[in-house]
């Protein structure tokens, strides 16, 4: 009857390859555009997964959907993360066969969460943590507080809750709002998590990629530096912030407005900020781990505050007194070594140092790199201590599940890559 839609002219097909003329672009397009308008954001092309962001809550993430895909066949359900998730880790149970789930797309297509919920579904589906069920919490993304759920005393659950804590953590340090996204990864993550033979958790390794250093010293209009640095002004006692010379303001910290956007009103960073403590916490952070990590962190504020003045003389010297002793407390070197390191290029041949000094511009640039190396050596050893904490201390045989979400590029006004300016760092 001419007039009456019929479910396929309506919904589209759930897989591409049922499409008639499925080598057309247009054709595609249609098929995800009906199914997109019906808030169904996931469609196959044979075993690959094509996801669309709703950008809302489709109460597609429940334990009851969860249950719905456990142990069916791929194309009984409808298409979901949780089949591909569901399909791979039964396989590695099955043929004790490595899986790996790759992630792709352009920045805000909604990589990290496609990774999370796969994360989600492995931690709550592995023989351990089968008869636990946790809610996610409001904001959706992140799983609730571990310690609000009664847990048996098990390396595996450890393990696990490990896992779903790394990432706040390294969101806090490696994610950063920008233009497109306001929890932006600015680094390609690769995460396994290791499976013994009866498919309990039993370690994991996380591997970290380009992570974005450029920003730290310069970010472009209407973004901000990296998460951690907000979510400590925020919240961070008085005691804990005067102890390190921090101002509370992040307008007073010159790394923090380059792109005059300092809140966003999507994040909550003193919540954020419980989140990271609690991170800490699991992943087996001690106290002195995070006072010298935090330390650190406020050393870099403090390098961004050090201002490049010329003397009469023609001497370029970095001012700022208070910051200069901070940062001697924070990094335990001598303000002088790190005057002369900062405003002299040092060469040494045949036994003889001779120092030559820096121009402006020069001093600037050496004390942006410098800033740039903290950050990225803080953010490797915030991996590796997270590795550490993830270590398959039973050295059994395991199988891998691997994860990789790698961030899309972008294509700015000015395009860096380890570049600031014309100058290669
Ligand atoms: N399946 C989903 N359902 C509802 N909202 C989603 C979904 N996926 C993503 N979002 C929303 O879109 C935002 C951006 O997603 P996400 O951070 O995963 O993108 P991304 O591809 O990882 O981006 P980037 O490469 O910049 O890190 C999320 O913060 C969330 O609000």
């Amino acid at each position: 009857m001419e007039g009456a839609l019929t479910a396929r002219d309506r919904v589209g097909v759930q897989d591409f390859v049922l499409l008639e003329n499925y080598t057309s672009e247009g054709a595609f397009l249609d098929n995800l555009r009906k199914r997109f308008k019906e808030n169904l954001i996931y469609t196959y092309i044979g075993s690959v997964l094509v996801s669309v962001n709703p950008y809302k809550d489709l109460g597609i993430y429940t334990e009851q959907q969860m249950q719905r895909y456990r142990g069916v066949s791929f194309y009984e359900v409808p298409p979901h993360i949780y089949a591909v998730a569901d399909s791979a880790f039964r396989a590695l149970r099955a043929e004790r066969v490595d899986q790996c789930v790759l992630i792709s797309g352009e920045s805000g297509a909604g990589k990290t969460e496609a990774s999370k919920r796969i994360l989600h579904f492995l931690a709550l589906s592995c023989p351990a943590a089968a008869h636990l069920s946790r809610p996610l919490s409001s904001k959706g993304s992140q799983p609730a507080n571990p310690s609000s759920i009664s847990v048996p005393p098990a390396v595996n659950l450890a393990i696990r809750d490990r896992l779903l804590q790394s990432n706040p953590l390294l969101e806090a340090f490696g994610n950063a709002k920008t233009l497109k996204n306001d929890n932006s990864s600015r680094f390609g993550k690769y995460m396994d998590i290791q499976f013994d033979y009866k498919g309990v958790p039993v370690g994991g390794h996380i591997q970290s990629y380009l992570l974005e250093k450029s920003r730290v010293v310069q970010q472009s209009h209407g973004e901000r530096n990296f998460h951690i640095f907000y979510q400590l002004l925020e919240g961070a006692e008085d005691m804990q912030l005067s102890g390190m010379g921090l101002d509370r303001q992040a307008q007073n910290h010159s790394y923090l407005i380059k792109g005059q956007c300092c809140k966003v009103s999507s994040i909550v960073d003193k919540n954020d900020w419980k989140i990271v403590q609690r991170a800490m916490e699991t992943t087996g952070f001690s106290s002195e781990d995070v006072e010298a990590l935090l330390g650190v962190i406020a050393s870099v504020l403090h390098l961004g505050n050090l201002k490049c003045s010329e003397e009469e003389s023609g001497e370029v010297c970095l001012n700022g007194d208070s910051q200069l002793r901070s940062l001697t407390r924070l990094l335990g070197v001598s303000s002088s070594l790190l005057m002369e390191a900062l405003t002299h290029r040092k060469i040494a041949a045949k036994g003889e140092e001779v120092l030559t000094p820096l121009s402006a511009e020069q001093v600037i640039f050496a004390r942006d790199a410098l800033s740039k190396a903290i950050y990225g050596r803080t953010f490797n050893w915030l991996v590796s201590q997270i590795n550490g904490s993830l270590g398959n201390k039973e050295k059994s045989q395991h199988t891998l599940f691997g994860l990789l979400d790698i961030y899309g590029f972008e294509v700015f006004q000015q395009n860096r890559y380890g570049m600031v300016g014309k100058k290669k760092v």
